[in-house]
């Protein structure tokens, strides 16, 4: 008798929502307070759960939503890993996964540019590297698997699972020719001549690193994955909880700029604060890679035109990068801007190419109320991007005061 009482009273102990249990309770009387010690528990998890969503809730309109628009390459993506930089948890949940898109950048370069040296008709400078060519030629027929591979990597980053790693072994078996077709003149001159043969703007930091890239525990560091392209495909929404601001959470919308993914973007235009619009200012020169009759600045213009105007934004503020400068200022020393845009009259030099570019996406803008922050950025540059992070932080917390009317 005495051990079975012990044994209750141990059991009790253990149970926070049973404290008493009354004496000679009755087998029935024991299933009935059972009964209602259930219901309360129910009780009180469904006021948790009110309060969570409550505060969620609260914390949501308590935060910022920041769309980040623009055309393709603009760097949009590029901006969202800096934020991760600057103010997130960094790079390490992508870090592995970004071997493969490393990988798969190198080879698309080398492809673009033997696919030049091809249809220009010149041979290579060096005839021993012949053989690298014809090895890396043959590499035409998986071309289609490639490009497949860059959209499941995307995939496997979202998702964090996928051991596809057909990029890397591609790579690993080509990095010798791709190594010695980089050295070889003829290829160089057809990397200095060409801006329109789908190269991208990091191929020179990609083929420059091969060797590190080869090596069998190669981990990509955080200037590898800020310089790696691989296009965004739908919208993503990121949290950045910035301590010290108000609001502390910014819900940044990463789109996809590619014409075919413009379609995705209605969706997300309500309760915006503001868009951070990104344009590449190095792209006068260039030409759509979905449409090559469409000049990539023009483009950039128009688009920049129905953001601006589009009835959902006629209050919302926008934060202008005009990006890619350090590789306007490379360009302007050998291209000429009136060559690609008769009516600039100016000198081509930096101060005046950025002043003009800058007049006309300003000259888009039919409302003379509305806030068009200009930053000319370098998005690549981790250093830069601190500076016009907390400049973009300083405009939405003051759009917050003037919102709540303290200024
Ligand atoms: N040199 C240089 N490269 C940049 C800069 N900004 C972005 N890039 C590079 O440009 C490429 C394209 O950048 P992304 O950020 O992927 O462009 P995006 O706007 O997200 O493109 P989509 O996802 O197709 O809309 C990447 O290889 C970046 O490393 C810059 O300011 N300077
Ligand atoms: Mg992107």
């Amino acid at each position: 008798m005495a051990s079975s009482a012990r044994s209750m009273a141990m059991s009790d102990l253990g149970d926070p929502f049973n404290p008493y249990i009354p004496p000679n309770e009755t087998p029935e009387e024991k299933k009935r307070r059972i009964q209602r010690e259930k219901e309360a528990k129910k009780h009180s998890e469904a006021i948790d759960r009110q309060l969570k969503a409550e505060k969620e809730e609260m914390e949501k309109t308590k935060s910022a939503k920041l769309l980040l628009l623009g055309s393709s390459e603009s760097g949009k993506t590029t901006v969202l890993k800096q934020l991760k930089i600057i103010h997130g948890n960094g790079l390490e949940e992508e870090r592995r996964q970004y071997a493969r898109i490393v990988h798969l950048n190198v080879l698309t370069a080398m492809k673009a540019l033997t696919s030049e040296l091809e249809s220009s008709g010149n041979s290579l400078d060096d005839p021993k590297n012949e053989e690298h060519l014809e090895k890396f030629q043959m590499l035409t027929t998986i071309k289609v698997t490639l490009n497949r591979n860059s959209l499941t990597v995307q995939a496997a980053i979202r998702d964090k699972k996928s051991d596809d790693d057909t990029a890397s072994e591609t790579f690993r078996e080509h990095s010798e020719s791709i190594q010695a077709l980089w050295s070889d003149a003829a290829i160089r001159k057809c990397f200095e001549k060409a801006s329109n043969i789908g190269l991208q703007d990091s191929a020179k930091y990609f083929l420059d690193h091969v060797e590190r890239f080869a090596q069998p525990d190669y981990v990509p560091t955080d200037d590898d994955i800020l310089q790696a392209r691989v296009r965004t495909i739908g919208v993503t929404e990121h949290e950045f909880r910035i301590k010290g601001s108000d609001p502390e959470i910014f819900r940044i919308f990463d789109v996809g700029g590619h014409r075919s993914q413009r379609q995705y973007w209605a969706p997300y235009f309500d309760d915006v604060n503001a868009i951070i619009f990104m344009a590449a200012v190095s792209a006068f020169d260039q030409v759509l890679e979905e449409d090559s009759d469409v000049n990539r600045m023009r483009d950039s213009l128009q688009l920049f035109d129905t953001i601006c105007n589009h009835p959902l934004f006629i209050n919302t503020s926008i934060i202008l990068f005009l990006n890619k400068i350090d590789i306007l200022k490379k360009k302007i020393q050998k291209v000429k801007v009136k060559d690609y845009f008769e009516e600039y009259k100016g000198a081509n030099d930096f101060q005046s190419v950025t002043k003009f570019f800058q007049r006309q996406f300003l000259a888009k803008n039919s409302n003379t109320e509305k806030h068009i922050y200009v930053h000319f950025t370098h998005a690549t540059d981790t250093k830069q991007m601190r500076v016009i992070v907390a400049s973009v932080n300083d405009i939405v917390q003051r759009m917050n005061l003037k919102a709540s009317g303290l200024i």
